[in-house]
């Protein structure tokens, strides 16, 4: 595919407000949404079409769901926080890399929660390894509520405990320290109270395969023991590099450098993962990320459960956090609706040191293969303390946004952290700053595309955006539009990071919803008809209502006609429109 590389059609594009503008003390008004969709001052001039047709039969949009909406939404479901930064920055300023914040007891108040939302948080996760169903449920209906009476768009995530062997109970109510040559009993026998040097694990069969000799190794690296002796299942270790064991510390094995890989047939979803998950179908959530993918099958199983089992379609993330799960990365990737990179676990698995190459593998394969993908763990630890970030974290930021993850995560920074919302500001000013870079270095020309689509629709689809990505960068278009049912439009444009940012528009809540995880995508949630001209034009001239559009503003149009009586044909089509 030919690229732009004459970076001066670009540079002069973006927008000359302050793009580091702190949004966290923004108050915005409630929505005020356009009533009716009058077509005065609607006209367009300049419009160029291409089109392409292909026999594909696509079933008629059906938009019950939405009239029910529309009366709590309004007509055009634009979340307050894009709207706002649209307003503050223009076009070219608005944020393309999407934030998720871990909720915990440091943010569970509507009024945290609140501020979370306004700062710019697009999913909320949330880890079903703490606290009951109570308390997640409760959080669940605050951000509901949040998004119906406020306008915000904040998609819910769980993420299941897993089945991971760790410690549960290490003598001491917090962190414990391991002393240099000092002898520790692990076991797996249970024990009430906590006993001196002993460490309890939560799984009998942790020691299976475990000689002596062998290195133990605390959460990758906190601590480190040698295998002196082996008692049935118990361990006595002697600590080789002393350090710290924390509340629900990892172990791993290693022999002669390398992890003793082993499988325990624990399952990937437990008895309790799938109660969580009924949980989650319960309650409507948006994505449940699981824990511990070790390959495609635990995916699929799921994913197949959803659709017989919910209305409602839910993404399935696949955590890559073991050894084995990068070993079929693509296999996963391919069957999950997205990936979160969880370094967390992940280096309790793999050398530190391998994290980083990993990440950007897997940040890539994401986006080949057009799946959002989420960089987690450790971005801004040190705030869970300290209300500004190292030097190093803000460039490890920097590096995720670099590579293009469509998602950043906070985890304790926000969940027990003193500074959530300043770590989340942290996020936002940081990620702008290095869209802003990328675009005037022209960084997304450097990026492939392979070919994904390997049926001719796919590979129209596939093209069309494309095309629409490339000429929308080399004509400087102010942002482009995409009708899309499911999101597949969106998501294809997306994959090739262009400059301007993606309106998405729906009529699918659900979709809506699932746009939030993909990069510079903003969804909105409207009513279509099936006459695509005439949902192009009310829609230009419901936001130029708002005084969103302005005379001069170019946009270039996606749209993907589905066969009527009118238009018995599919009909695929990139437009550049200026509005008059
Ligand atoms: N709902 C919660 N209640 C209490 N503490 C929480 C909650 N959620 C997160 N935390 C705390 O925040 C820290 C980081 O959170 P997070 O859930 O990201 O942990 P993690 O260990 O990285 O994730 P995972 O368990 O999926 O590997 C946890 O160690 C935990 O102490
Ligand atoms: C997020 C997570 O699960 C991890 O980093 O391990
Ligand atoms: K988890
Ligand atoms: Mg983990």
């Amino acid at each position: 595919m030919a690229v732009v590389r004459d970076p001066s059609l670009l540079c002069g594009r973006i927008t000359g407000k302050n793009p580091c503008l702190d949004l966290k003390n923004r108050v915005f008004g409630a929505p005020v949404f356009a009533g009716g969709f009058s077509c005065s001052g609607g006209k367009l001039k300049g419009k160029i079409g291409i089109g392409v047709r292909a026999a594909l039969q696509v079933g008629v949009e059906e938009s019950k769901r939405l009239r029910d909406l529309k009366g709590l939404r309004g007509v055009l479901g634009f979340d307050v926080v894009s709207e706002g930064e649209l307003r503050e920055k223009g076009f070219l300023g608005m944020r393309k890399t999407k934030l998720v914040c871990t909720i915990g007891p440091a943010c569970c108040s509507l009024e945290d929660l609140e501020k979370l939302a306004l700062g710019g948080m697009n999913v909320a996760r949330l880890n079903m390894c703490h606290n009951g169903r109570g308390w997640h449920r409760d959080v669940i209906r605050k951000i509901k509520s949040l998004n119906e009476t406020k306008g915000f768009c904040v998609s819910v995530m769980i993420d299941t405990e897993g089945s991971q062997i760790h410690v549960v109970d290490h003598g001491a109510p917090s962190s414990v320290k391991a002393e240099d040559g000092s002898i520790w009993l692990f076991t797996a026998q249970k024990f009430e109270g906590s006993r001196p040097l002993t460490v309890q694990a939560n799984y009998e069969g942790f020691s299976e395969g475990i000689e002596v000799g062998d290195e133990l190794v605390i959460d990758g690296g906190m601590a480190g023991f040698e295998v002196i002796e082996k008692n049935g299942s118990d361990l006595r270790c002697k600590c080789t590099d002393p350090g710290l064991l924390l509340p629900r510390a990892k172990f791993s094995f290693w022999r002669d450098g390398k992890l003793v890989e082993r499988n325990y047939e624990l399952p990937t979803l437990s008895t309790k993962d799938w109660a969580d998950i009924e949980f989650g179908i319960s309650e409507g959530v948006d994505f449940i990320a699981v824990s511990f993918v070790n390959d495609s099958g635990s995916v699929w199983h799921l994913k197949n459960y959803l659709s017989t089992k919910s209305s409602k379609s839910m993404g399935v993330l696949a955590k890559i956090e073991s050894l084995e799960s990068l070993h079929k990365l693509e296999e996963i990737v391919e069957a999950s609706d997205g990936i979160m990179v969880a370094r967390g676990d992940l280096g309790v698995e793999i050398p530190l040191e391998k994290i980083p190459v990993m990440q950007e593998e897997i940040v890539n394969v994401c986006r080949q293969l057009n799946k959002p993908v989420i960089v987690a763990s450790q971005l801004l630890e040190s705030m869970i303390e300290y209300p500004t970030p190292t030097r190093a974290e803000v460039a490890d930021v920097s590096e995720a946004v670099r590579q293009y993850a469509d998602a950043l995560m906070l985890s304790g920074e926000s969940a027990i952290g003193l500074y959530g919302q300043k770590a989340l500001s942290v996020l936002r000013m940081t990620s702008s700053r290095m869209e802003t870079w990328g675009r005037e270095e022209n960084q997304q020309c450097l990026l492939l595309q392979h070919q994904l689509g390997v049926s001719l629709p796919d590979r129209i689809a596939e093209q069309i955006c494309n095309c629409a990505a490339e000429m929308a960068n080399k004509l400087g278009v102010d942002a482009i539009f995409v009708y899309t049912k499911h999101g597949h439009m969106a998501s294809l444009l997306s994959r090739n990071r262009p400059n301007p940012p993606i309106f998405a528009l729906t009529n699918n809540d659900d979709t809506r919803m699932a746009l939030n995880l993909q990069w510079g995508v903003i969804p909105l949630l409207v009513d279509l008809s099936e006459d695509m001209e005439a949902n192009i034009s009310k829609t230009i001239d419901l936001i130029k209502s708002r005084a969103m559009l302005k005379q001069g503003d170019t946009i270039l149009v996606v749209s993907d006609v589905v066969p009527t009586r009118s238009t018995p044909m599919a009909f695929q089509s990139i437009q550049v429109k200026t509005i008059a």
